[in-house]
């Protein structure tokens, strides 16, 4: 059996040919994947409809406030991409994956890098394989790490940097939005703060690109294993396919988020940043038979030597609930909580146990522990 980090380690001997596959082997079977109940997060869903929030909404950053206290995630709306351009970035990512093998593996994820292609870095803390394929580059970057791709940046090479080019310049838009809201929704005051978090963000952005073939037996795996995002804040665009699920508890239980919306998930260093009052959310990935399915995350962080300790006004008269980390601190210390089964929440919190780490009950998700 082949670790899933041999993808990046060996590029010709343990390339996975999905569209080959006629079963799922016992590298990519993972066990207790429906220990909890699934239930539907449609917007009109009764129990969990996953909230939305509208930035043309004159409240929207209660709205925001709202969901990022009591799910970690909700459905943007009013954002102004235009679904054609959504579209283009959709077939431009099944472009990308569709290449033969040994083109795509010139761009292979080195072990250690946070870049390229192969499978995501939390996949090496996993002993099976998930059933997809991941991309991760950065906007600044862009060019220079597809030319890995397309070494004679023809018209391929050119569409698909142009489209995703295209598609950051927007998203930062929709950050500058956002951005604002969070801090209206954290009583965070000056226009000039929020100009800066915008202006460091926006230089440290990461696209991480996700291909789920379709699966001849898509119960049996997992398309991105559970996880939180690490960073502020990510968002994902998915394509008009259904896959994505947050754990949600008491009962615990998987939601299904509906297909084609554009989603924000709260990150770790966001849960510090509020000092626990906006919450990370675990998510997963699962793949299906007939359709094959594509994500962007986008995913939004301070650069990975700043500081990153609870904002005065999320404290308040209180105590502070994290110790000030770094994001590349805290990438080790999730290394860690992977490999000891505990929780890297926990292991900064100041005080462990005290506070209910709601969004943080790793070892409580089967496919985590088994
Ligand atoms: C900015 C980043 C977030 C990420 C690690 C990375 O350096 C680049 C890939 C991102 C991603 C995407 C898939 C899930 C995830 C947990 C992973 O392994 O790689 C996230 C990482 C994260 O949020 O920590
Ligand atoms: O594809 C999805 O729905 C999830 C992707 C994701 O969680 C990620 O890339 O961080
Ligand atoms: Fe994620």
């Amino acid at each position: 059996m082949s670790a899933p980090s041999q993808l990046s380690k060996d590029p010709h001997n343990n390339y996975f040919d999905f569209g080959a596959a006629r079963q799922v082997p016992e590298t990519h079977t993972w066990e207790g994947l429906y220990e909890h109940p699934l239930v539907d997060g449609g917007v009109g869903a009764v129990e969990d409809a996953v909230p939305v929030v509208d930035l043309r909404d004159p409240h929207a950053a209660e709205a925001v406030a709202r969901a990022s206290e009591q799910w970690g995630t909700f459905l943007l709306e009013g954002h102004g991409i235009p679904s054609e351009l959504l579209a283009r970035v959709e077939a431009r990512i099944v472009s990308v994956f569709a290449l033969p093998a040994s083109e795509k593996m010139r761009a292979a994820r080195q072990d250690g890098q946070s870049h390229g292609y192969g499978l995501p870095p939390i996949a090496s803390y996993f002993p099976k394989t998930t059933w997809s394929e991941g991309y991760t580059m950065s906007p600044a970057n862009l060019r220079a790490e597809l030319r890995k791709i397309w070494p004679d940046a023809g018209e391929d090479y050119r569409h698909f940097c142009d489209v995703m080019e295209e598609f950051h310049r927007q998203m930062l838009a929709v950050v500058d939005k956002l951005t604002v809201l969070f801090l209206a929704a954290l009583g965070v005051a000056g226009v000039e703060a929020g100009r800066k978090i915008v202006e460091t963000m926006s230089e440290t952005v990461t696209m991480h690109i996700n291909w789920y073939p379709k699966c001849p037996d898509p119960k049996r795996t997992l398309g991105l294993a559970t996880h939180t995002d690490s960073g502020f804040f990510t968002f994902l665009m998915q394509s008009h396919v259904s896959g994505l699920q947050l754990f949600r508890r008491e009962p615990d239980r998987w939601v299904g988020v509906p297909p084609g919306a554009l989603i924000v998930n709260i990150g770790d260093l966001f849960q510090i940043l509020t000092n626990g009052r906006f919450r990370s959310t675990y998510h997963r990935a699962v793949v299906n038979r007939d359709s094959t399915r594509v994500s962007v995350a986008y995913h939004l962080g301070p650069p990975a030597d700043a500081k990153v300790a609870p904002l005065r006004e999320a404290v308040g008269g209180g105590k502070p609930a994290y110790r000030t980390v770094t994001w590349r601190e805290y990438f080790l210390v999730r290394k860690e909580a992977f490999t000891t089964g505990g929780s890297a929440l926990q292991m900064v919190s100041l005080s462990p146990g005290d506070h209910d780490d709601d969004g943080d009950g790793a070892d409580q998700i089967s496919e985590i522990s088994s």
